[in-house]
């Protein structure tokens, strides 16, 4: 079925206020793929973004599909095949660093609520004006941090943002402070050597940490 951007757009708004971090994951056994988003879940983080990065990642989104109480979508989403890919394994959501028309037609088509990425007013602006009220806000510190984004809030106060990139617990209450951010997104909650030596209980407790934010 397909959607529209503003019914796109509402979808993520929802998704962006279920708790304060996404916690963005990169997945390179499948085997890990359950057990961590339980881990995530229990902590408080429902929202999880498998990064189509790792040849495990759609694998890892079929489990983790199956967890009671998750949502789970698919980062790195950049062509129509990824949508497909992503939608066919069980994805209920698509996140990209940007954003291209081509990218947001199959969105749209396959009736994949996505979240899409810009990193200056003209990149939201082109967004907004197709619909596209909630984005992503990425590379967010490398391209100035909580102080850029208050600053685009001022011309565009109704563009809400999800936040991404070289973001953790130290500056994560910067961004989350902001009017016009939702949620903040980041792998800080998931540290890969935890998830290689299946250390779930840690992993709940950063999650805890993050959803206390
Ligand atoms: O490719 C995508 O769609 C992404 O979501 C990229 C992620 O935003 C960053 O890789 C997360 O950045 P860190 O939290 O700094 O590790």
């Amino acid at each position: 079925m397909t959607m529209t951007p503003l019914e796109i757009s509402r979808f993520t708004e929802t998704l962006c206020r279920k708790a304060p971090v996404i916690p963005v994951l990169v997945i390179e056994d499948a085997a890990h793929a359950a057990p961590l988003a339980e881990a995530l879940i229990a902590g408080g983080l429902p929202v999880l973004e498998v990064t189509l990065r790792t040849p495990a990642a759609l694998d890892a989104i079929a489990a983790m599909s199956g967890v009671p109480g998750g949502i789970v979508g698919a980062g790195t989403v950049l062509t129509p095949d990824d949508v497909r890919a992503a939608q066919d394994a069980g994805a209920q959501f698509a996140v990209s660093p940007g954003a291209t028309d081509r990218l947001l037609d199959a969105c749209e088509a396959a009736g994949l609520p996505i979240l899409p990425g810009a990193a200056t007013a003209s990149e939201a602006m082109r967004l907004l004006e197709r619909g596209y009220g909630v984005q992503k806000f990425f590379p967010a510190s490398a391209i100035g941090g909580a102080p850029a984004l208050k600053a685009l809030g001022g011309p565009l106060p109704q563009v809400r943002f999800c936040p991404t990139g070289g973001i953790d617990t130290a500056n994560a209450a910067d961004y989350l402070a902001l009017d016009n951010v939702l949620c903040v997104g980041g792998s800080w909650v998931a540290p890969r050597e935890l998830v290689q030596k299946g250390e779930w209980a840690a992993i709940t407790g950063l999650a805890r940490q993050a959803a206390a934010l």
